[in-house]
């Protein structure tokens, strides 16, 4: 049995002449601990796959499947990494992350949870700040809370949307790292969703192309065949990792040109003139 698996799945948003389908007939299947990234153009739907796979929305047709059972609702046991950090404005750090840690852990003492969140919020080198608010925080800070945040409830499956896109490239890299180190030592399964194909190749098993929509639909799969731990600074001499980041970046550049061609419409406006500039 697969640990997830999307079938047929199709989501279109709005109704009758509004209607638009914006992901079609996606078939995913993903084992249990593989780390698998998903790339794709921006707004192909990549947000709208990640909410399909949290629960936070229903197809319009096909399954979502966690284990053999049909996603139905959020569940503690797939945490999201979202995008737009999404922090309750009116907590500070340690109290964002306490709050979730509390909730998956309900049965854990003080002690226990409070010594989480210090743990989790290190992590992410927000110790200096765990009393700060998020308005107080840059960008990048608060997409760092809701890493720690996510990690702290130990989901089973990390499900990351874009987590690090807004981080410069020094925190960027340490994060890869701690949730790296997250998957590989609690033997965790990972969905990554990027735009970064150096990203997809330094962190998955396997990157699946997002095709742009609508009906934007997953593409060939491509595996990566590096050995763990990857070296950043080994990855550049690699010929695995140039021979996969190749063809990657020519199937994209292809369904960018693809994408490119097909908006080549030509529009007739309607020939209007002004009231008040009629002679
Ligand atoms: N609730 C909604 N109602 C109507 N259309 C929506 C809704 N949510 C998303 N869309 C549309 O679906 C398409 C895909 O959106 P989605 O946010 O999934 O893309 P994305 O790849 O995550 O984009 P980005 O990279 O810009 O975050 C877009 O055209 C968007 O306008």
């Amino acid at each position: 049995m697969a640990y997830l698996e999307l079938k047929n799945v199709s989501m279109t948003y709005g109704r009758g002449a509004n209607a638009t389908e914006v992901l079609s007939n996606i078939n995913l299947t993903i084992e249990e601990g593989e780390f698998v990234a998903i790339v794709g153009f921006t707004g192909s739907g990549k947000t709208t796959l990640v909410n399909l796979i949290n629960g936070l929305l229903k197809p319009t047709s096909g399954e979502v499947l966690f284990k053999g059972e049909p996603v139905v609702d959020t569940s503690h046991e797939r945490g999201v990494i979202f995008q737009n950090y999404s922090l309750l404005p009116w907590l500070t750090v340690g109290q964002n992350v306490h709050m979730a840690v509390k909730e998956a852990f309900p049965k854990a003492s003080k002690k226990e949870i409070n010594a989480r969140v210090e743990e989790y919020v290190a992590m992410v080198n927000l110790s200096p700040a765990i009393n700060k608010r998020p308005k107080e925080l840059s960008g990048g800070m608060r997409q760092r809370v809701s890493v720690a945040r996510a990690l702290a409830m130990n989901p089973e499956m990390i499900i990351m949307d874009e987590p690090l896109g807004a981080l410069d490239a020094l925190t960027r890299g340490n994060l890869q790292d701690e949730i790296l180190k997250i998957w590989s030592k609690d033997k965790r399964t990972a969905l990554l969703i990027t735009n970064d194909v150096d990203e997809g190749i330094y962190m998955a098993d396997r990157i699946i192309p997002l095709k742009p929509g609508p009906n934007a639909t997953l593409g060939p799969e491509f595996n990566i065949n590096i050995e763990r731990p990857r070296d950043k600074t080994e990855l550049n001499d690699n010929l695995e990792y140039k021979k996969t980041r190749n063809a990657i970046i020519e199937y994209l550049m292809g369904i960018g040109e693809e994408r490119k061609s097909a908006s080549k419409k030509i529009y007739e406006l309607p020939e209007l003139t002004p009231k008040s500039f009629v002679a």
